[in-house]
C-alpha cells in the first residue's frame, strides 16, 4: 500500500477547511473543537480519518475509534470514510455509539468478568428501565416510593465493586444480582457499560490489547456526554496514548435531562490535556438564518461565540416563520398546502422536508401523517425504525435487494461490496475482484428466483455466512439480537410488500426515500434538511421551561439549525393532548423565545386563517 506524504495530503473534494480546522485534522495531540451548528465538526472528523489513514499516521494496523451519539450518526461518518478513503483503508475506521462499543467489550469478552458479576449469555436486552425499578419495589417497597425514579436508577448504574456495605448498597448488589442470575441474564445499557468498564479494568491484558487496536479516538457531539460515557472512556483509554480529536457545542447541549456532564468541555481540556480550539463558519444555513441563528446565540442564548455565513449564498437568502392557527385542523390542511407548493414548485424532494417536534410525535404530528398519507404526501414518524435502518447488516440487505432491480445503482453496490470485505478477510485486489465476481453471480441468481421478503433476508444472509457475520460483529454474536433484528426486518419489508408493486418498491418504501421524514429534536441532531417545519411552539410543548430554561432553549436552537433554506414555527391556539382533551395553549412561559424571534426582524409573523 503506498500512503501519501503529509505534506502532499489535501483536503477530500477540494473542501477549503478553515486554519483551526485543518490544524485539527492535521493534529498530533489532543484536541476539543468547538463550534456551532453547521460549522463541520462531523466533516471534519470525516476528513481526519481521511488524513490519517492515507498518511499513515495512523500507523498500520492500527485503528481509529469514532464514537457518535445515534447509530445514524456513526452510520453516516463510516459512509463518508468508506467514500473517501475506499475500503481497504476505511476497514481500519471503527464507527460506533457509546452502546454499541460497549456492548462489543461485553460480547466480545464477557468470560473475563470478575466474580460476583458473572453474566448468563447469550442475555437480554432490557430497554425500559421500568423493570429494575420493578425490582427495587419488590426487595422493599419504601425505597421505591420514597426516591425518586432518576435517583434510584443512577444509584443503580453507579460504578460497580465500589464499598458495598451499607442497606442500600447491599440492596444493589441483590438487584443486580437478581438481573445477572436470569436464565439470560437481564442487562440494560446502562448496565452493558459498567460491565464492560469492569471487564477493561480487572483484566490488563484485554485493556492493553484495546489500547494496542485503536491509536486515534474521535467523539462526536462531545457536549452530550455522560458521566457514565466518561467515566467508561477513561477506563478504556484514560492511560493509553491514543489521540483524542472531540467535537461539540455547548448550544446544543440537550442531554442533560439524560445525565449529560455540564462540565465535560473543562474536564476534558484538563485531564487530557487537550487544545481548544474555535470554528466561526456555518456552512449549513442561508445568510438570513445564520443572521438569525447569531441574534438567538447572543440574546437568547446568551453566548458571544458569532458565526459566519459562507459565500455560496446570495445574502438575500433563507427565511423564517412563525405561523399561527386557531386550531390544529387549520395547522394540518396549511401544512400539508405549503409542503406541497414546495414539492411541486419548488422541486424540492420530500426527504428534503423535515417536519420536527419537541416530543410526544404522536400528538403533535399524528394526525399531520394520516392528512399527508391520505391526500397523496407520503410522511412518517422515522424514530420508529431508526435502530433497524443503521444497522450494517441490515443495510447490506437493503442494499442487495435494491440491486436486484436495478444492478448498477453504484451508491448501493458500492457500499455492499464494503461490507462484504469488512466481513473476510480479504485485503488484496484480486480477492476483491473475486469476491466482487462471486457477489455478482449470486445477485443474478437472486434475480430468477421468486422469494417473499422472509427467504429473501434468509437467502442473504446465508450468502454472508453467519458464521462471518459473528466473527465480525461481535454484536451478533449473540443469537437473539441477531434474530430479533432479522425478524423484525423481514416483518417490515412484508409489510410494506403488501402495498407495493414489488418487493424492491417495499424497500423503497421501508428506507423512506419519497417520504416527508418526522422526528423529535432529539432525534434530529446532526441532520439537516433544506426546509424545517417545527410544530408546537407553545407551552404545552415546553412543559418544562420553567424548570430546565437553558436545556429547552438549546433544543429550540437545535431544531431551528437543521434548515439550510427555510424555517416554520407553529402555534395552534388549541392542541389536544395526548388523551384527546382539547387545550388551550400558550406562550406565557416561553414568551422569551417568540420576543427574540420577533426582535430580531428576520421572521415573519402570520396568523393563518384559511
Ligand atoms: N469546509 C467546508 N466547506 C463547505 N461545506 C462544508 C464544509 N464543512 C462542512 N460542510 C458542509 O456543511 C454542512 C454541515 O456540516 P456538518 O454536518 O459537518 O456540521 P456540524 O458542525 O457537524 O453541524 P451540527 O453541529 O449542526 O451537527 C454539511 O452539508 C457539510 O457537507
Amino acid at each position: 500500500m503506498r500512503y501519501r506524504k503529509i505534506e502532499e495530503w489535501i483536503p477530500s473534494d477540494n473542501l477549503q477547511l478553515e486554519d483551526n480546522a485543518l490544524n485539527t485534522v492535521k493534529s498530533d495531540y489532543n484536541t476539543l473543537v468547538i463550534a456551532g451548528p453547521g460549522a463541520g465538526k462531523t466533516e471534519l472528523l470525516a476528513q481526519r480519518a481521511s488524513f490519517l489513514l492515507e498518511t499513515n499516521s495512523c500507523i498500520y494496523p492500527r485503528k481509529i475509534l469514532a464514537i457518535s451519539f445515534k447509530r445514524d450518526a456513526a452510520y453516516n461518518l463510516k459512509n463518508r470514510v468508506d467514500k473517501r478513503c475506499g475500503e481497504k483503508l476505511s476497514k481500519r475506521f471503527d464507527s460506533l455509539t457509546f452502546d454499541a462499543f460497549s456492548k462489543v467489550i461485553l460480547d466480545q469478552f464477557y468470560r473475563g468478568l470478575p466474580k460476583g458479576y458473572k453474566i448468563n449469555y447469550p442475555y437480554d436486552v432490557i430497554l425500559d428501565e421500568k423493570e429494575i425499578l420493578e425490582i427495587y419495589k419488590a426487595i422493599d417497597i419504601q425505597f421505591h416510593n420514597t426516591h425518586d425514579r432518576n435517583k434510584i436508577l443512577e444509584f443503580h448504574n453507579s460504578a460497580l465493586l465500589v464499598n458495598n456495605d451499607g442497606k442500600q448498597k447491599k440492596m444493589r448488589v441483590q438487584v443486580w444480582q437478581k438481573l445477572l442470575e436470569s436464565k439470560s441474564s437481564k442487562l440494560s445499557f446502562k448496565m452493558i457499560m459498567r460491565l464492560s468498564q469492569l471487564i477493561i479494568v480487572s483484566n490488563p491484558k484485554i485493556m492493553d490489547f484495546l489500547q494496542e487496536t485503536y491509536s486515534h479516538i474521535f467523539l462526536d457531539e462531545f457536549q452530550d456526554t455522560t458521566f457514565l460515557q466518561f467515566e467508561f472512556l477513561n477506563s478504556c483509554f484514560g492511560n493509553s496514548n491514543a489521540i483524542f480529536t472531540a467535537v461539540g457545542d455547548d448550544k446544543q447541549r440537550i442531554m442533560l435531562w439524560a445525565g449529560a456532564k455540564p462540565d465535560i468541555f473543562d474536564t476534558y481540556i484538563k485531564n487530557y490535556k487537550a487544545k481548544d480550539l474555535i470554528l466561526e463558519m456555518n456552512f449549513r444555513s442561508a445568510p438570513r438564518l445564520v443572521e438569525l441563528q447569531n441574534h438567538l446565540i447572543s440574546k437568547l442564548l446568551n453566548k458571544s461565540d458569532l458565526v459566519k455565513s459562507s459565500d455560496k449564498w446570495n445574502k438575500e437568502e433563507g427565511e423564517a416563520f412563525v405561523w399561527v392557527y386557531d386550531n390544529q385542523q387549520k395547522e394540518t390542511e396549511h401544512l400539508f398546502k405549503e409542503v406541497k407548493r414546495w414539492i411541486e414548485n419548488e422541486d424540492i424532494t420530500p426527504r428534503d422536508i423535515c417536519i420536527l417536534v419537541k416530543q410526544q410525535l404522536g400528538v403533535y404530528a399524528g394526525e399531520i401523517i394520516d392528512f399527508f398519507n391520505q391526500n397523496g404526501i407520503k410522511a412518517r414518524d422515522e424514530n420508529q425504525l431508526q435502530d433497524l435502518l443503521s444497522d450494517d447488516l441490515i443495510v447490506f440487505v437493503l442494499n442487495t435487494i435494491t440491486l436486484l432491480s436495478d444492478t448498477k445503482s453504484l451508491d448501493e453496490k458500492t457500499q455492499a461490496i464494503n461490507f462484504l470485505i469488512n466481513t473476510s478477510s480479504v485485503y488484496e485486489d484480486d480477492e476483491i475482484m473475486k469476491l466482487e465476481n462471486k457477489f455478482n453471480k449470486f445477485i443474478r441468481q437472486l434475480i430468477n428466483k421468486d422469494l417473499d421478503p422472509k427467504e429473501l433476508v434468509n437467502e442473504i444472509i446465508k450468502f454472508v455466512s453467519i458464521d462471518r457475520i459473528k466473527a465480525n460483529f461481535p454484536n451478533y454474536r449473540n443469537p437473539k439480537f441477531l434474530k430479533d433484528m432479522l425478524n423484525k426486518l423481514s416483518e417490515s419489508l412484508g409489510k410494506y410488500k403488501e402495498e407495493s408493486e414489488n418487493v424492491y418498491e417495499a424497500v423503497q418504501k421501508l428506507l423512506g426515500k419519497d417520504s416527508v421524514p418526522i422526528m423529535t429534536i432529539h432525534k434530529s441532531k446532526g441532520l439537516e434538511y433544506n426546509s424545517i417545519i417545527f410544530v408546537g411552539l407553545e407551552d404545552g410543548a415546553f412543559w418544562s421551561f420553567e424548570k430546565q430554561p437553558d436545556e429547552d432553549k438549546c433544543a429550540f436552537f437545535v431544531a431551528l439549525s437543521r434548515a439550510k433554506e427555510r424555517v416554520a414555527f407553529t402555534y395552534s391556539k388549541t392542541r389536544k393532548d395526548k388523551w384527546d382533551n382539547l387545550r388551550n395553549q400558550d406562550f406565557k412561559k416561553i414568551r422569551v423565545i417568540f420576543d427574540e424571534l420577533q426582535n430580531s426582524g428576520l421572521v415573519e409573523f402570520k396568523h393563518i386563517v384559511d
